[in-house]
């Protein structure tokens, strides 16, 4: 109880600046709705500022403790330039002018997005990247080498969006930065500029280059291919990247391909062209220039800035109030496997964690004993400590080694609390033997509270891993005073993160319930438990659903009282939740279909 009211504490943390603004209005709810008669703009400024301030503290708080996690990037590619062309002519024994031999620019490296399974986190990958360029051609007619791509590696459910139009994170691209370049010249300084960014000349053969026809030519047809080059650039502008890697493409041959077709492998989505390499003097070799003296300089490779989100993929999400107990109840559902850390402060979670629930055909999953107890973190990581020292896990089984612990022996007495701990909770062993059937993924999440849309605790921006979810799953804590309460917040906030999320909610699972009811002999502690959840459950009927599109969804929402730390009643939570994880795979599969036909 103590802990729930240090949570709300915690809410109550306003700073003074922010608690005169939100005083100043009535019409204020929190995001910034001020009246008409009290709209001041510096005041709307300053609560900008203080937003920012403290998106940039939730930011911070999220990097804490070397935690690596990064949901959210935006990053510079710069595909490879061109290499130039080369001007040279052919000299060899007995032949002292010989014809012209300048090879062509290698093309630049292009840069390839590619989701892979392994990556969780974007905090691998660098803030800029550039792909090498072209080289440049070489005396007899050697061309420039390619430069080589670059694939970048991104977790899969990265949502890839390119920053385009009048935003000033943009790249400016070569076309962008000769328009700079040329403005305020004189025609004349523009044609030389222009001339110096694309031609390549013999050595002191410029002045004499720019007075011949065949150059003059040359120039002409080279600004003519200009023009579809910035066609294609307005096209591409028009149409930036949208990309949503959240499956893992695969490059298979038709299968009809002849023998001996090269298998190239799949290198991802192209997100920038290199440039193209310049030709040597050859190309402008006819009867009328017998030795053409200039060469067309490599063309700059695109560059882009790329926004990448995170949207990690997890069918089912936990969203609950800090401390309701949600870490517990995914160690609870997942045996003990997923590492996440369990303490008695707000916010001890700090980024999302995905955890696999395996579940077998008679609806049990792995971990469903009653016997464990899946208490704080820290306090088992002491409790282990201690077994450790006094030589319990001596006779221990590995778990390579066949039935790993018997269930006789796995357990040992805590002697301050009585209670039984069992070592499979401490080391997770993996005692499923039963044949799993149905395999589901689940996300804890940091604590929402109210007012995260301010950036209050930690924001909500870490709402984004749990868009994709194909469920998700409130968790109250149903010792405390109101927990309906969290409720209504919780469902208020989901919504201004994003109109209809909180239509995603089946279940509403009412976790501590251990600590309702006495020891179960005190009859009116009892009464009083059971009063409390059917309350909880009217709420969830009424209210909740009333404020669904007027509860046209026609779904209950069941409440189901479970206690994490002790895993009671859990083969309930994962028997409803299989249901609905299967029935919406089936809806996805469905609509797949029917989009394919
Ligand atoms: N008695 C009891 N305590 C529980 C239960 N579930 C969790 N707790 C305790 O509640 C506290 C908070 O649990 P966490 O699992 O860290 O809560 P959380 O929702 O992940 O909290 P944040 O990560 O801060 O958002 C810990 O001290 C747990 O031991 C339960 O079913 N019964
Ligand atoms: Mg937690």
């Amino acid at each position: 109880m103590q802990k729930y009211h240090l949570a709300y504490a915690f809410n109550t943390l306003i700073s003074p600046v922010r608690r005169s603004l939100t005083t100043l209005s009535p019409t204020s709810s929190g995001t910034g709705n001020y009246s008409h008669e009290s709209f001041n703009p510096d005041l709307a400024e300053e609560v900008e500022r203080q937003n920012l301030l403290r998106q940039r503290k939730t930011e911070w708080k999220r990097r804490q403790r070397g935690q690596t996690f990064l949901d959210h990037l935006v990053i510079r590619v710069q595909a490879g330039n061109g290499g130039n062309g080369c001007i040279a002519f052919h000299r060899e024994k007995f032949q002292s002018i010989g014809p012209p031999s300048g090879g062509n620019g290698g093309s630049g490296g292009d840069v390839f997005m590619l989701p892979t399974p392994h990556l969780t986190s974007l905090s691998s990958i660098p803030k800029v990247i550039r792909a090498e360029a072209g080289g440049n051609g070489q005396g007899t007619w050697q061309n420039g080498r390619s430069g080589d791509p670059v694939v970048i590696e991104v977790p899969v459910g990265t949502v890839v969006r390119e920053i385009s139009g009048d935003d000033p994170r943009r790249t400016k691209d070569e076309w962008d930065l000769e328009a700079e370049e040329l403005e305020g010249l004189s025609p004349e300084e523009r044609r030389d500029r222009m001339r110096q960014r694309r031609w390549v000349h013999f050595p002191r053969y410029e002045e004499s280059n720019a007075n011949k026809d065949a150059f003059q030519d040359a120039e002409a047809t080279l600004y003519r291919e200009e023009k579809y080059r910035r066609r294609a650039r307005r096209r591409r502008l028009a149409n930036p990247i949208c990309l949503d890697l959240d499956k893992i493409d695969e490059f298979t041959p038709p299968v009809d391909a002849p023998l001996g077709t090269p298998h190239r492998e799949f290198m991802g989505h192209l997100v920038a062209k290199g440039g193209t390499g310049g030709v040597g003097n050859p190309h402008f070799y006819s009867s009328t220039n017998r030795s053409p003296k200039f060469a067309t300089r490599g063309t700059q490779g695109e560059g882009v800035t790329l926004s990448l989100e995170l949207k990690l993929l997890a069918d089912v999400g936990l969203v609950g109030m800090p401390n309701a107990g949600k870490s517990t109840l995914l160690r609870a559902l997942t045996g003990g496997r997923a590492k996440t850390e369990v303490a008695s402060y707000a916010f001890t979670t700090l980024n999302p964690v995905v955890a696999v629930v395996r579940v077998a055909d008679d609806g049990t999953f792995e971990g469903d004993t009653q016997d464990v107890v899946y208490d704080e973190t820290l306090i088992e990581e002491q409790r282990n400590r201690a077994l450790m020292e006094s030589g319990a896990y001596a006779d221990a089984l590995t778990r390579n080694q066949k039935n790993p612990i018997s269930s006789d022996d796995d357990s040992s007495t805590d002697s301050l609390s009585g209670s039984t701990y069992s070592l499979a909770a401490m080391s997770p062993g993996h005692r499923f033997d039963a044949v799993e059937t149905f395999r589901f993924t689940i996300a804890d999440n940091p604590g929402l509270i109210s007012r995260a849309s301010e950036n209050v605790g930690l924001g909500h921006s870490f709402l984004r891993s749990m868009e994709r979810s194909l469920a998700l799953v409130y968790v109250v804590d149903l010792s405390a005073p109101a927990p309906w309460d969290e409720l209504r917040d919780l469902q208020d906030e989901l919504e201004k993160y994003q109109a209809g999320m909180s239509t995603k909610a089946r279940l509403v699972i009412a976790n501590k319930a251990d600590l309702l009811g006495g020891d179960g002999q005190d009859a009116e502690a009892v009464k009083e438990a059971r009063e409390k959840l059917s309350k909880l459950e009217v709420f969830v009927d009424t209210e909740m659903l009333s404020a669904w599109t007027g509860g046209e969804l026609g779904r209950r929402i069941p409440v189901v009282p479970v206690s994490a730390k002790y895993s009671q009643n859990l083969t309930k939570v994962v028997r409803l939740l299989r249901g609905y994880v299967a029935e919406a795979r089936d809806g996805v599969e469905n609509s797949a279909i029917r989009e394919g036909l």
